[in-house]
This record gives C-alpha cells, sequence and structure tokens, in this order.
C-alpha cells in the first residue's frame, strides 16, 4: 500500500504556526484523509505546550491544532472538490471564519493527542466542520469551525 502523503506536504507556501512547514518554530502538524468527509492528525505535545500546572496541555495550543488540522482539511477538500489533486493549478486558501471549541476534560502533556475532523457541510464560500481532539482514549475538547474561502492572495 502506498504511504499517503500528508495535507500539509501537499499545500504550497504555508507559513502559518500550527501547520506550515515553512516555519521551523511551529508546531508542525500532519493530517491525512481517514474516508471521504474525515482526517485525524497526531501530535505530541512538547513540555513547553504545558498549561500553567505542568501535567496539562495549553488550551491555546489545543484551539491551534483544532484550527490547523481543520482548516488544511478544509482546504484539501476546497481542491478534491474541484477535481485537482491537492496543491495543484490556482492557489485554495481557507482562513478561520469561526473556531468554537469546547475543553471538557483535561488533556495530559506526556500523552499524544489524536484530532478527527468531519466536514458538516459545504458550500462555495464554505466549509462547516467538528473536530474532536483525544487524549487518553477521552474527547478532552470538541469543536465546530468555519473555514471561509478566501483569494488565493490572501
Ligand atoms: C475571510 C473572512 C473570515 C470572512 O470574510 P467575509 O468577506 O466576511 O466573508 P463572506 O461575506 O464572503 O462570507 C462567506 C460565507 O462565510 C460566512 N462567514 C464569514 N465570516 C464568518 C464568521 N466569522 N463566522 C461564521 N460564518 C462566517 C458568511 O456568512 C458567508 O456564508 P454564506 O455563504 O452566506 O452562507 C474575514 O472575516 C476575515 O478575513 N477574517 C479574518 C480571518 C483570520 O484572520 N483568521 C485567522 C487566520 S487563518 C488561520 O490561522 C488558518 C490557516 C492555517 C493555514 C493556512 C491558512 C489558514
Amino acid at each position: 500500500m502506498t504511504e499517503q502523503k500528508a495535507i500539509q506536504d501537499q499545500i504550497p507556501g504555508n507559513h502559518c504556526f500550527g501547520c506550515g512547514p515553512d516555519n521551523d518554530r511551529g508546531l508542525r502538524i500532519k493530517s491525512y484523509w481517514s474516508d471521504d468527509d474525515r482526517t485525524h492528525c497526531d501530535f505530541t505535545p512538547q513540555p513547553h505546550h504545558s498549561a500553567g500546572p505542568v501535567q496539562y496541555l495549553n488550551g491555546g495550543i489545543i484551539a491551534t491544532v483544532i484550527d490547523c488540522h481543520t482548516i488544511c482539511t478544509a482546504i484539501a477538500d476546497g481542491y478534491l472538490q474541484a477535481g485537482r489533486p491537492v496543491g495543484s493549478g490556482g492557489k485554495i486558501w481557507y482562513a478561520t471564519g469561526k473556531l468554537e471549541v469546547n475543553y471538557q476534560a483535561p488533556a495530559a502533556i506526556d500523552k499524544p493527542v489524536t484530532l478527527e475532523a468531519r466536514i458538516v457541510e459545504r458550500s462555495e464560500k464554505k466549509t462547516l466542520l467538528h473536530c474532536d481532539l483525544i487524549s487518553g482514549g477521552r474527547v478532552c475538547a470538541s469543536a465546530e469551525v468555519v473555514a471561509v474561502r478566501v483569494p488565493d492572495n490572501w
């Protein structure tokens, strides 16, 4: 079986702190398709990603990885809906219009987290996504995201 290339490694010119391969001080998360409408991402927190108590993952980092995983999903889906391989032809770009995170339980700093996103609805101008962040077998945060299509020079 051919190994799947990460979505972020197919999107050109991405300097984003959370997901840009071109940002050498960023988190550089990697997302993959699970099926037609779902993606996943495994992220290993580092000690300096902690909240006030050193044993828990910082809420802003949680929001960032959810933001980046879902927006990259929307971008990749935008290419697929256009019938083009991700990164080919004119650039397809989405920005975060809305990110609503519900923090349900603390996520341990010393365990990998998994992000599972699903596309709930798509239209020409926007994509709605749901995303769960799972740590130690439980959903620690879940989010609703509105990804808005922006011009290729955004
Ligand atoms: C672009 C936009 C979000 C929306 O522009 P507009 O001209 O207002 O949009 P337009 O009127 O064309 O509406 C189209 C459709 O969308 C809907 N809708 C719109 N807004 C919202 C909303 N807030 N909430 C909910 N829905 C909203 C609107 O109702 C309409 O729906 P309809 O089709 O009628 O059903 C603008 O406010 C902006 O630039 N904000 C700052 C964004 C920013 O800085 N984000 C952070 C940096 S990006 C990042 O970090 C991620 C990243 C990682 C890696 C790589 C790339 C990215």
